[in-house]
C-alpha cells in the first residue's frame, strides 16, 4: 500500500499543496486528475523524493518510503529523461542496470518490453530519431524495466495515438494485475474512466473528490432513464420531474418502482436505469463547485 499523507508545499508565495493525501492499494490503478497547476506533478515529485515537502509523509507498506524502496519504484517524470544519442534497446537495458540488474537480465527485460510495446523494430534506432509517441513508449519501458513494485507516472498518455494508448494501458494494467499500486496523472478523462479503479481529483492543491470510479459515479447519479415502446406520451403520467431525451423519458425525484410500474403498464420497457455521469462530468462538477 502506498500512502501519500497530508502533503504541504509552498514555492515562495505560491501554495502548491495544502494537505494532499491519497492512497494506492496493491493492484489498484489510481487516476490523478486536476486542472493545470492544481498540484499533480508536485505531489508525484514529492512521492518520488525528487522534491521535498514542507510537511507530510510518504508511507509504503506501513513504513516511511526510503531511498532503497524508491529504487524499486517505476517513475515517469513530467520532464522526460532519455539519452537521445543512445539506441533504444541499449537505453532501456541501461536503466535496468542503473536499478541494479545484471547486464544480461537488463537486456532480456528490455527485449521483452520492446516486444510488449511494439517497438522491437526500433531496437537499434537512436532515441532522437524516434517519433515523440515512440519516445514516450521508450520512457515507459525505462520506468518498467526493473519490474517495479509500484508505479508513479506523470501524464504517461499525453500525445499518444489511440493504438499507443491501448498498448500503454495494457502494460499498466498488467503491472497492477501483478500487485503493483499504480498512480498516473492525465487530462484524458475518458482514459481515466477506462483504466482506473479509483480517481483522485485535485484542485488548487487540495483533494476535492476521491473514490472508486463506481462510488464516484453512484454518488452523482440523479436521473432515471426510461424507454418504453408505447404510442402514448407518458410525460404527464409518470411521477416526479419528467423530461424527454429523444424517445427516452428522464425522471427525477420519483420512486423508481412506481415509475417502472406505470411504464410497464403502458408498454414494453426496453431500458430502465439510472444515468451515470462520466468521469469528465464528475470532474467538471467538482472543480466548479
Ligand atoms: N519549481 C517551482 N517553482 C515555483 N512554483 C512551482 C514550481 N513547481 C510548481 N510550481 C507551482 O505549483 C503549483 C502546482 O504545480 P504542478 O506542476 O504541481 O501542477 P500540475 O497539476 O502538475 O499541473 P499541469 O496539469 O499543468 O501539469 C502551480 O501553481 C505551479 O506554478
Amino acid at each position: 500500500m502506498l500512502e501519500i499523507k497530508d502533503l504541504h508545499k509552498r514555492f515562495g508565495d505560491t501554495v502548491a499543496l495544502e494537505g494532499v493525501s491519497l492512497t494506492a492499494a496493491p493492484g489498484e490503478v489510481v487516476g490523478f486528475v486536476g486542472a493545470n497547476g492544481a498540484g499533480k506533478t508536485t505531489t508525484m515529485r514529492i512521492a518520488m523524493g525528487v522534491l521535498a515537502a514542507d510537511s507530510g509523509q510518504i508511507v509504503y507498506n506501513g513504513a516511511p518510503l526510503d531511498v532503497a524502496a524508491r529504487r524499486r519504484f517505476g517513475y515517469m517524470p513530467s520532464e522526460r529523461g532519455l539519452y537521445p544519442k543512445m539506441k533504444t534497446a541499449e537505453q532501456i537495458a541501461y536503466f535496468g542496470e542503473l536499478h541494479g540488474m545484471s547486464r544480461a537480465e537488463a537486456k532480456r527485460a528490455a527485449a521483452a518490453l520492446l516486444e510488449q510495446l511494439n517497438l522491437t523494430e526500433r531496437s537499434g534506432d537512436f532515441v532522437q530519431d524516434l517519433s515523440l509517441g515512440n519516445q514516450q513508449r521508450v520512457q515507459l519501458a525505462v520506468s518498467l524495466v526493473h519490474d517495479p513494485e509500484a508505479l508513479i507516472l506523470d501524464e504517461p498518455f499525453s500525445g499518444l495515438d489511440p493504438l499507443a494508448v491501448d498498448v500503454m494501458g495494457t502494460a499498466l494494467k498488467d503491472r497492477a494485475a501483478n500487485g503493483a499500486p499504480v498512480i498516473f496523472s492525465s487530462h484524458q478523462l475518458d482514459l481515466i474512466e477506462r483504466l482506473c479503479d479509483s480517481v483522485v481529483i485535485i484542485g488548487n492543491g487540495k483533494i476535492i473528490a476521491a473514490g472508486s470510479v463506481e462510488a464516484l459515479k453512484a454518488k452523482e447519479v440523479k436521473q432515471l432513464r426510461v424507454s418504453v415502446q408505447t404510442p402514448q406520451d407518458l410525460t404527464e403520467s409518470l411521477p416526479g420531474t419528467v423530461t424527454r431525451d429523444g424517445d427516452d423519458y428522464l425522471v427525477e425525484d420519483a420512486d423508481d418502482q412506481e415509475v417502472l410500474r406505470i411504464a410497464a403498464a403502458a408498454g414494453r420497457v426496453t431500458h430502465f436505469a439510472y444515468d451515470q455521469p462520466t468521469i469528465a462530468e464528475i470532474f467538471r462538477e467538482a472543480v466548479t463547485r
